[in-house]
């Protein structure tokens, strides 16, 4: 089953186009979607998980038609929101047990059955008698997994579900993404570069409501082979950098500022080659530095 998402558009009605034209097509495995904050992300994922209206365009769920069929896209679908309020009061398992009923598992030795399943598979099954209002942001996001994986959906979209996780609770939450049958379409969309590095061979990156660039990774960094430049410099010297060169990206580096500069050959001597890594494509693909190419962009449908 492939997604297809072709020239999605939506407009707030404060005037914001939160998506212009998307067109993505996302086969089963772990895909990323790759966007600073205000990109369009959020309004992308709740489309799809229908619960908000596009205002014009199609998606297919192989074919499921998305936008009108909703409950038919209920049925194959899992969904981590980005604000996912849970029941304080409430045990873990009470919780699963409940969510299950409305998905519609009516046997009790059935339901109970999946729960436990679940509930080993998010490692969460020591703290099934605890309220969930005791856990831990990385045991709040496994839970989060566990609804979303009731009634094994067939898409499953998790909505920046690592950010404020710490990098240990960060590495369980990636495991248990990339446990994940291969057959579900499982779309994360983040705004951390690492996610989308750790786990993702499919990617578009996303801005001001529309995908400036998809691929494989590895194809997109390729593309950088020999363009990106580093040096150290001073925090006096960076804003006059900045205004004469391409500068893609700078971080403190050990007390000092590194500085990855976007040019076809050496700015000066001054600079020496980097070996461009994923963080260096997306900075500059949002910079404007990298765009679709027409090998890798998605064929429009013909006839
Ligand atoms: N209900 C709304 N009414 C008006 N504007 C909105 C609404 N929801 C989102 N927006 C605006 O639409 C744009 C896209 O927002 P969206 O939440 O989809 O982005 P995002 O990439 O998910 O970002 P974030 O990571 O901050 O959630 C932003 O400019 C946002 O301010």
């Amino acid at each position: 089953m492939e997604l297809r998402i072709q020239n999605l558009s939506k407009r707030y009605p404060n005037g914001t186009q939160a998506l212009q034209d998307v067109t993505l097509t996302i086969k089963p495995g772990m895909f990323g979607l790759l966007g600073p904050n205000g990109a369009g992300k959020s309004t992308l994922m709740r489309t799809l998980a229908t619960l908000q209206e596009a205002d014009s365009g199609s998606a297919l769920l192989g074919d499921i038609d998305m936008l009108k069929d909703k409950d038919a896209v209920r049925r194959v679908l899992g969904y981590l929101p980005q604000d996912f309020g849970l029941y304080p009061k409430v045990t873990a398992e009470e919780l699963l047990n409940h969510l299950a009923t409305l998905k519609g598992i009516s046997n009790p030795f059935e339901r109970k059955k999946v729960v436990d399943a679940l509930l080993h598979q998010t490692n969460l099954h020591h703290a099934r008698r605890k309220q969930l209002g005791g856990f831990s942001g990385g045991m709040r996001q496994r839970f989060g997994i566990a609804q979303a994986l009731l009634g094994n959906p067939k898409l499953l979209i998790v909505d920046e579900p690592t950010a404020g996780l710490d990098p240990e609770e960060r590495v369980r939450f990636h495991n248990l993404l990339s446990e994940i049958g291969q057959d579900v379409i499982v779309i994360l969309s983040t705004h951390i570069v690492s996610d989308v590095r750790d786990l993702c061979p499919q990617m578009a990156v996303l801005n001001g409501g529309r995908v400036l660039l998809t691929g494989a990774p590895e194809d997109i960094i390729a593309r950088l082979e020999g363009r990106i430049w580093k040096k150290f410099v001073d925090k006096a010297e960076l804003a006059g950098l900045q205004s004469a060169l391409p500068v893609i990206s700078h971080r403190l580096l050990m007390g000092r500022t590194l500085v990855h500069v976007y040019s076809e050959s050496a700015p000066d001597g001054s600079f020496s080659p980097a070996v461009p890594d994923l963080e260096d494509a997306y900075f500059a693909t949002i910079k404007g530095h990298l765009a679709q190419d027409a090998a890798s962009a998605p064929r429009t449908a013909v006839g």
